[in-house]
């Protein structure tokens, strides 16, 4: 596939394509490394492209708006990244008309006359209730809708594609004409139910939660179906009359004054209940018309719900390190943003910790690199920050063999801070990736050292550094802040007004290469240790295994 971008710098870029490249393969390349442009319009020219071979594809980019205030903390819209949040339209169905139906001894026209001699046979048949009135057929209730968690879907990205969602209706009263015992209810329209990932919040558009779906088969009804129409009894005008005012004359009571007509009870609740579905006038007939079904505009979230978050900047080796330790394949690849999705892998229990003891499974989820500013919406961050929100252990990974990997590290760090400050404070561990290379290996016990430094000590746990690397205690803070009121004094102060320095430590700082395997056992039993240490912790810290915040 080749790609010849024949200006970078100018707002306006020729590539040339060859023919047999479909478009949209084009378009993944661009937001994959080009995250900071946005593709505006496309023009092939056919002309050039019938010469040389290759199609000539005029693409004009707009650089992504910086905030146009000066003030640092706009947010900044780019709108290519919303793979984990998309607003959809569903609708209910309508509910099934009902019918006027006439009764049998009503005269009819001599084609349906035949047929109503039998019907009349069956006048007993009709279905009554318990006080004796006619049970008239009624439309079908319309189609809910409804949005379940489902364990076999892991992005929002369908929803993209399919934004509209409509239930079916409910049937209609199939009859028409007279009125017999064999007529039944409409049928309900089906149920419609839409799947979602585990961890989808459903919200109203720019409205109230109606519920997390962070469990699987959790589910909500978002759209009720509307109501089957009733069946009326249609009579001719003076049998109406004659009926209306034999009703109101109908004995009702014992103290009833005003009676003049006396019936046997049997043949008095029958004449009743007959009145309550005769047809008084046009108006009446608004019940013989289903219900219409609810259109609401939903905005679905996907949180992804992990025990375990893996963070660091682009090119740090998540994926690469998600793939060496759990059976998940994520895409890894030797430049920014592989990550468009966080990719999401189980690892197993450790069976050394025995089966009375806790168990050490945990999912981990890979989210894509953070960057400088993620956390005004820069790179893929903003959205993908929020991800961390239902881990309980962060594992930061480092590019040891970088220009300036405290730096990077420092940068994360940052970001989650000015995201959410909470961040800072849940368990972490780091893992310093790529020793196999000789520029990470040589300077590992520095970085170690230095990085171990960055945050303080927690009272009164003893700093836990599990790693054959780390063999020194950590020192504290601030030299000679030794007193329990120095240590404290970071949990006094405000969390935004606070340095990363006064943050707790890490549980562990490790040197791995995930790709060659060195160290990966040293480091998984870091995350085991720190997992437990979390799970101890965890009646204050964890609503149902997935909640953090
Ligand atoms: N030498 C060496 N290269 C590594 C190691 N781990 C990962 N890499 C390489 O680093 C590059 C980036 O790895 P990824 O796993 O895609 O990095 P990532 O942090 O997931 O990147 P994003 O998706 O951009 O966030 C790939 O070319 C990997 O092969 C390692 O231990 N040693």
């Amino acid at each position: 596939m080749a790609y010849l971008v024949n200006s970078f710098s100018s707002p306006s870029l020729n590539l040339q394509l060859r023919k047999d490249v479909p478009f949209s393969s084009k378009t993944t390349f661009l937001t994959g490394h080009l995250p900071h442009l946005l593709l505006k319009s496309v023009n092939w020219d056919k002309k050039h492209s019938q010469n040389i071979g290759y199609k000539l594809l005029k693409c004009r980019f707009a650089k992504v708006k910086e905030a146009s205030s000066s003030d640092p903390y706009t947010l900044i819209k780019e709108p290519h990244k919303y793979f984990d949040q998309v607003f959809i339209t569903v609708r209910s169905g309508d509910g099934g008309h009902g019918a006027v139906l006439s009764m049998p001894t009503q005269k009819v026209s001599s084609k349906t006359q035949g047929r109503n001699v039998q019907e009349k046979k069956k006048k007993s048949l009709f279905k009554r209730g318990g006080d004796g009135s006619l049970i008239l057929p009624i439309g079908g209730h319309g189609g809910d809708v409804i949005i379940y968690a489902d364990e076999g879907k892991d992005s929002l990205l369908e929803f993209h594609k399919k934004k509209r969602y409509n239930a079916k209706r409910g049937g209609n009263v199939d009859a028409m004409g007279v009125l017999t015992s064999l007529m039944h209810d409409g049928f309900p329209g089906p149920m419609m139910r839409i799947p979602v990932p585990v961890g989808t919040v459903v919200k109203r558009k720019k409205g109230t939660v109606i519920k997390d779906l962070a469990k699987p088969g959790d589910e909500v009804l978002v759209a009720r179906g509307g109501q089957g129409g009733i069946s009326l009894v249609e009579m001719p005008e003076h049998k109406r009359k004659k009926l209306m005012a034999l009703t109101s004359n109908v004995m009702r009571d014992e103290n009833d004054k005003i009676s003049l007509v006396e019936m046997p009870e049997h043949k008095r609740k029958k004449l009743m209940a007959l009145t309550s579905n005769v047809m008084r006038d046009e108006n009446d007939k608004v019940f013989v018309l289903g219900q219409p079904g609810e259109e609401v505009s939903l905005e679905l979230i996907l949180r992804v719900v992990a025990d375990v978050g893996l963070v660091g900047l682009p090119n740090a080796g998540k994926s690469t390190l998600l793939a060496s330790i759990t059976l998940a394949r994520p895409d890894i690849a030797n430049y920014p943003f592989t990550t468009l999705m966080p990719n999401l892998g189980r690892l197993d229990g450790d069976p050394s910790l025995g089966a009375g003891e806790y168990s050490s499974e945990a999912t981990l989820a890979d989210l894509p690199g953070l960057i400088e500013g993620a956390h005004l919406g820069k790179g893929l961050g903003r959205n993908f920050l929020r991800h961390l929100r239902r881990t309980r252990l962060l594992v930061h990974v480092v590019d040891a063999a970088a220009e300036d990997p405290v730096k990077d590290y420092r940068t994360v760090k940052e970001e989650l801070r000015m995201y959410n400050p909470e961040y800072l404070e849940r368990p972490y561990v780091v893992v310093l990736n790529k020793i196999d290379l000789p520029e990470a290996r040589d300077r590992l016990p520095s970085l170690i050292e230095e990085i171990s430094m960055i945050g303080y000590n927690e009272v009164p746990s003893k700093p836990a550094r599990a790693f054959h690397e780390v063999n020194q205690p950590l020192p504290l803070l601030t030299e000679g802040a030794s007193t329990t009121s120095a240590l404290l004094e970071p949990l006094i102060k405000d969390k935004k007004d606070r340095q990363i320095e006064e943050y707790p430590r890490p549980l562990s700082v490790v040197g791995v290469s995930v790709l060659k395997g060195i160290n990966i056992d040293e480091m998984l039993m870091g995350i085991r240790t720190a997992l437990r240490k979390c799970h101890e912790g965890s009646d204050k810290l964890m609503v149902s295994g997935t909640s953090y915040t």
